[in-house]
């Protein structure tokens, strides 16, 4: 705007205007009319701007448009040409969050529109603490945004939504991630903390350092990243915003650092469930009222946490001893069988299906619900079923293709001429990756990755050498099974033929 800035201009005429505003009483109310209706178009004539005020506080409390406003402006300061910028570092972030220092200005441009940001700090002394020499000056922070007032209205209605939902994104990005445990004493709770304890979430896994199947991986990452831009496509298709992902197999296989890897993928927080620490069905329904949304509900080794699976499995007995219809009872409703689980003071595995999809878990959006067992065969049908748990994922022994990762991660080679030995071990040997990364893991500074590819080739001859002998042993006590059953059928035959 030339010489003279637009907030200069801005507050020239407002002081022109505070004069008018003393003096008019003492005019004539027509001669009064027709000065104030000049005055407005000579100011919009010279002055077509219209500037908002946003404050650090309204009312005594935080004004989160504020802060939103706060992130966004940080990172358009340092694309733009802001010198004076602050630093600040707040006890919930992971890095630094950049501002505008006071008086500095930010033009920021958006659907044609020029805005001019500017930061402002106002310090005055506390009226309470006046006449005290110890009075501290009170400082009042606020920024202005000013635009012509033929943008007025997108202004109001989209640019300051996208101001906030952008803050919003950068406030996401840079919180410290958190992992809650519902696991705490019940001091915790007295002390008002609410249902959850939360520690900061430093897990280094990544999908990068995951060792497994490099397709089935691909596979879960493009699923998470539909999700997570998914918000049209469920309202569109009236879904509530979760996913379930359903992670099995043997111990050490990676189904807990798989969670991290996801949670460290999204940035999303973690909830991990303790069944056993749940008294009942609404204690459950209150832990999930107080989880936030994009986040991660975890329940490990579903099948040891608690029997959700008894009375169905009593029934089953029951019902086997009168008919052989077992696969009618299999295909059975779910929700028959959630309401008979359906008991006060317990939880049951009705709580627990309401939990996962019950219409009071639509409460908060972006959410994913991971279980992670060994024996995916001892869950009851009901509790995984497609929709509820959309994804079965099956985390497997180790094949070459994982030991490649491996190799990557604790040695940092990506190939070695003993790696042939190892492939062809890895053919005939079931080990899960727990146990090749232990090996891999170098115990000794001055040990090069040789010594670290001999281990495992040991650990793979002995295990080969063990699963030989269980088989052997197998194999001869089907064969003493079948025997047996001969002598005794030639028994029975013997003693059929002395009755006669
Ligand atoms: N697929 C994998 N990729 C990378 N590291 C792995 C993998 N599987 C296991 N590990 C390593 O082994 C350790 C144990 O793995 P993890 O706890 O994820 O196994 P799990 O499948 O959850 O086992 P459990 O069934 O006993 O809970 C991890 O700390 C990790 O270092
Ligand atoms: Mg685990």
């Amino acid at each position: 705007m030339g010489a003279i800035s637009l907030t200069e201009l801005g507050s020239k005429l407002a002081g022109l205007m505070f004069i008018w505003g003393t003096i008019q009483h003492f005019f004539p109310y027509t001669l009064r009319k027709r000065i104030n209706s000049f005055w407005h178009k000579l100011e919009n004539y010279f002055y077509p701007y219209v500037q908002i005020t946003i404050d650090e506080f309204t009312n005594g409390k935080n004004n989160d448009i504020y802060t939103q406003v706060n992130s966004y402006l940080g990172t358009k300061s340092i694309n733009k040409d802001a010198k004076y910028l602050k630093a600040e570092k707040s006890k919930n972030s992971k890095s630094f969050a950049v501002s505008l220092d006071e008086g500095e200005e930010i033009i920021d441009q958006f659907l044609g529109a020029k805005l001019s940001w500017r930061s402002h700090i106002e310090t005055f002394n506390d009226q309470n603490s006046s006449g005290r020499n110890n009075s501290r000056p009170i400082e009042k922070k606020s920024y202005t945004i000013t635009f012509n007032q033929r943008y007025k209205e997108m202004v109001i209605e989209k640019y300051l939504k996208h101001v906030m939902e952008e803050g919003k994104a950068i406030e996401f990005k840079n919180r410290k991630q958190k992992i809650y445990s519902n696991n705490c004493s019940e001091d915790w709770y007295w002390y008002g903390k609410g249902m959850w304890r939360d520690i900061n979430f430093e897990h280094p896994a990544t999908f990068d350092t995951l060792a497994m199947d490099p397709k089935k991986k691909e596979e879960i990452v493009s699923d998470l990243v539909a999700f997570s831009k998914g918000k049209d496509y469920y309202s569109k298709v009236g879904k509530a915003w979760k996913r379930g992902y359903l992670l099995y197999g043997p111990p050490g296989t990676g189904k807990s650092t798989m969670i991290a890897a996801i949670a460290n993928f999204l940035n999303y927080d973690i909830y991990d469930l303790e069944l056993t620490s749940v008294k009942d069905n609404s204690g459950l329904k209150k832990l999930l009222m107080e989880t936030t949304s994009k986040s991660i509900i975890v329940i490990e080794d579903i099948d040891c946490s608690i029997d959700l699976t008894g009375k169905r499995k009593k029934k089953k007995k029951k019902n086997e001893e009168t008919t052989n219809e077992d696969e009618e009872e299999d295909s059975e409703s779910s929700k028959e069988k959630a309401s008979e689980n359906k008991e006060t003071g317990k939880l049951t595995l009705s709580g627990l299906l309401n939990f996962i999809d019950g219409i009071w878990s639509a409460c908060g959006q972006e959410r994913i619900i991971i279980f992670t067992t060994n024996h995916k065969d001892k869950l009851d049908p009901a509790l995984i079923r497609r929709g509820r748990m959309d994804m079965h994922i099956e985390m497997s022994y180790c094949k070459y293709e994982a030991f490649k990762v491996l190799a990557r991660n604790y040695l940092n080679i990506g190939t070695h001429p003993l790696f042939q030995q190892i492939q062809d071990l890895f053919e005939e040997v079931n080990i899960s990756p727990c146990d090749v990364a232990e090996n891999l893991m170098l115990k000794n500074a001055s040990g090069g990755p040789e010594i670290c590819l001999n281990n495992l080739i040991q650990a793979l001859e002995k295990a080969k050498e063990k699963a030989n002998k269980d088989k052997e042993g197998k194999e001869k006590t089907s064969l003493n099974s079948k025997s047996i059953n001969k002598v005794s059928t030639k028994l029975v035959g013997r003693l059929k033929k002395l009755w006669k």
